[in-house]
This record gives structure tokens, C-alpha cells and sequence, in this order.
């Protein structure tokens, strides 16, 4: 029977060049982007067909930073699809990126250079503002979001005698320092995506130990440093283009440069191949791609607590009942306040 594989941010960048690693290794797939821009949607699925004429490429509308988006699209999944095969939880944000030149020249000196080049720690900052549910975006849309799309799905990823798979695209610029179990949001920090990705990974390892034994099994990749609108949203493009060949150079330092979209899917496209009970709930799969233009997939062991994993995970149950409760709050009063409209027309 045909795979079903759901990827969320499939419109662009990492997610697309997956979609397009997926179908080359099996045509018969049924591959869903579950995309907040359907225009661009829209532009990736032709790009696909030109190169995958008889393959199945379903849109859906997802918006993962918006609660009734997930709840519709969810509900949407329910209808079109009887199982899940793999839901690869790719969509991301990184808004208004400062890089602190200073601790980057002062990294270069250091012998934390290659560290440097590969995390990003003391270089990057954020600033991360509420959206219309009252939640941090970058949390909202790195994390929850797709915590919320795993809850609403539950019964179509853990079907009994059924393997699910759920792959987070994490980053290796997740960092224990930058998160605080206390303001799981990060509210009052000015790292909210390293915050998320830790988050990502935390919440990965959890829900491996409480759903692996009804068939849902969860893994991160980080699939290192790409070119793609996320990037350019740090430098602008030309300045990259500008000093690719530096890039290139730092590249027989560090094998975490993958630079393009189709190397950086490494890891995602592996974890495609891979029988669950392989995996190690607490490794981070990384693309990495050699000097010479080798790529391939390692596990690195991730700084991760159980104990803490646990415990957001009970902090995410929480922070969903609250919005549930105001969502239905919300949608009660648009309902009164339409009824009124329609009794006064
Ligand atoms: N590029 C890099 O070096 C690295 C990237 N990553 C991670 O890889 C993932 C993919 O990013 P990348 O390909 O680099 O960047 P892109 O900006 O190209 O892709 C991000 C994708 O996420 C989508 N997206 C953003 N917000 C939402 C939302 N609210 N709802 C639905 N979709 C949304 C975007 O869609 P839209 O067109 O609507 O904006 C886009 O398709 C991210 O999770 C990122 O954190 C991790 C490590 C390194
Ligand atoms: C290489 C150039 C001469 C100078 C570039 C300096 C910085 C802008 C980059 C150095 C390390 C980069 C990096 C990321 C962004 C750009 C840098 C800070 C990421 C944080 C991008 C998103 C991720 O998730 C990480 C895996 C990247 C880690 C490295």
C-alpha cells in the first residue's frame, strides 16, 4: 500500500528539497505539503510534477503558528487520509536574527571556532513578539503548533498493528542554556529559537517514551547550515553569495556547512530508510557533508534530560487545555455575534 508522508514549511527550502528526495526514492508515495502560503504551495507542487508527472502531491492549508489552523487542518487530515506513515514536523521561524559581530570575531580567535561555526552559541539573537492566540510566534510555530497537530492526529498515528513516524527538523543551534522549564515560551529571553529547538528535542524524547509502545516513534534532525530564506533572513543573499567561497573553505573545518537544501534533507530522506526500533530517542540524526562533497547522516548524542522532558511535556497538556478553553471561548462569541447580525438583517 501506498505511504502517506505529511511535511509541514514543504513550500520552500529544506521541506521541498525533502519532498522532492521523497518521491525519487518511491514514486507510489502520497505526499501531502501542509503549507501556510498556497500560492507558494501551489508553485512547489508544479515545480514536483514537472519532474514527478504521475505523482500524488496533495495541498493542505496549515498554518502551525495559528490554533484553529491546526484544529481545520487537522480535521482535514482525518477526512482525506486512513493512516500516517511519516509526519515530518519541518516548519520553522527565525524572525529579525542579529548576529553579535563582535562575539563572532572573537569566536574566530578562539578555539571554540569550529564550535562556533556549527552551533551559532553567543552569536544569535531574536526578537519574538505575541501572535493573535496570545502565545510567543517562535514557540507557537517551532513547537507548539505541531505538538497540537501530533494531539489532534493521535488516533490516526497510533493505530494499532500501525508504525508511525514523527521526524522534527531541530537544529544543533538548540541549547539547554538558552531554554528555562520555567518560561517554556521564552517570554523574557532573546534566544526564542534555540529556546524552541531544545523544546523540539525535549518534547521528541517524551513522547518516544510514552507512545512508542502504540507504534509512534519520533526523532530530530538537524540538517546544519543552508541557504535558504531562513539564512537570508540573517545575511542577505548577495552577502552570501558574496563569501561562498569562504563557506566552502570553512567547509573541510566543519562538516555541518551542508549549504544547499538537497544536502541539508539528508538526514530527513535517512530517517525515510530506517526501520523506528533502529533509533536512539536520544540522538540528533545530523546531515552533515564532507570537504569533497560527501554526505551522509550521524547521530550525535543529544544534552537532554528526562526528568525536564516529562515535565514540559505536562506544561504543553496544560498550555492546551488553556487554549482550547479560549479558542471555543472565542468562537462562541463569533457565533453569538453572527447570530445577532443575521436576527438584525
Ligand atoms: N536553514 C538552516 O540553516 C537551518 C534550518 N533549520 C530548520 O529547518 C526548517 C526549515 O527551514 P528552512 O528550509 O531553512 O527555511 P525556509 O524559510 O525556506 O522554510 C521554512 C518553511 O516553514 C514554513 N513556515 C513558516 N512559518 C509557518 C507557519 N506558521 N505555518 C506553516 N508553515 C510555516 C515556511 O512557509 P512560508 O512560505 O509560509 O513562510 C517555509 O515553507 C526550520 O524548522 C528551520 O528552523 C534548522 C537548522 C538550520
Ligand atoms: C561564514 C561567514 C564568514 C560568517 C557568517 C557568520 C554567521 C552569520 C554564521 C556563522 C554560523 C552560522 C549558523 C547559523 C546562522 C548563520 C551563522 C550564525 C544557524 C544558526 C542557522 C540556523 C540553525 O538552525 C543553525 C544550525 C545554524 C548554525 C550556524
Amino acid at each position: 500500500m501506498e505511504k502517506v508522508v505529511i511535511v509541514t514549511g514543504a513550500n520552500s527550502g529544506i521541506g521541498l528539497a525533502l519532498c522532492e528526495r521523497l518521491l525519487v526514492e518511491d514514486s507510489q508515495l502520497r505526499l501531502c505539503l501542509a503549507c501556510r502560503n498556497m500560492q507558494r504551495a501551489e508553485a512547489a507542487r508544479t515545480a514536483l510534477l514537472t519532474s514527478h508527472t504521475s505523482a500524488q502531491v496533495d495541498l493542505l492549508h496549515l498554518d502551525v503558528g495559528s490554533v484553529q489552523s491546526v484544529l481545520t487542518a487537522a480535521k482535514d487530515i482525518k477526512a482525506r487520509y486512513g493512516r500516517i506513515d511519516f509526519l515530518y514536523l519541518n516548519a520553522g521561524i527565525m524572525p529579525n536574527p542579529q548576529v553579535d559581530i563582535w562575539a563572532f570575531f572573537r569566536g574566530l580567535f578562539s578555539r571554540n571556532v569550529i564550535n562556533m561555526f556549527a552551533t551559532a552559541e553567543g552569536l544569535l539573537t531574536q526578537q519574538d513578539r505575541l501572535n493573535s492566540d496570545g502565545l510567543q510566534e517562535v514557540f507557537s510555530t517551532n513547537l507548539f503548533g505541531h505538538f497540537l497537530l501530533i494531539r489532534e492526529l493521535e488516533s490516526l498515528l497510533c493505530q494499532p498493528g500501525h508504525t508511525s513516524r514523527l521526524v522534527w527538523t531541530s537544529s544543533s543551534n538548540a541549547r539547554h542554556s538558552a531554554f528555562s522549564i520555567e518560561d517554556i515560551q521564552h517570554r523574557n529571553g532573546t534566544e526564542p529559537y534555540s529556546s524552541s529547538k531544545y523544546a523540539s528535542d525535549l518534547l521528541s524524547l517524551a513522547l518516544n517514551r510514552h507512545k512508542n509502545s502504540q507504534g509512534l516513534f519520533s526523532s530530530v534532525i538537524c540538517p546544519g547550515l543552508v541557504m535558504t530564506n531562513l539564512t537570508y533572513g540573517i545575511l542577505p543573499s548577495f552577502f552570501w553569495t558574496l563569501i561562498m567561497p569562504i563557506m566552502w573553505l570553512i567547509r573541510i573545518f566543519t562538516n555541518t556547512f551542508t549549504l544547499t537544501p538537497y544536502n541539508g534533507a539528508e538526514a530527513l530522506h535517512w530517517l525515510f530508510l530506517q526501520k523506528p526500533e533502529s533509533l536512539d530517542p536520544r540522538a540528533k540524526y545530523h546531515s552533515l557533508t564532507s570537504g569533497r562533497g560527501k554526505n551522509y547522516t550521524e547521530p550525535r548524542q543529544m544534552d537532554i534530560d528526562a526528568e525536564m522532558s516529562e515535565v514540559l511535556l505536562s506544561k504543553l497538556f496544560e498550555l492546551e487545555k488553556v487554549v482550547r478553553r479560549k479558542l471555543s471561548e472565542r468562537n462562541a462569541v463569533k457565533e453569538a455575534h453572527r447570530q445577532y447580525l443575521s436576527e438584525v438583517e
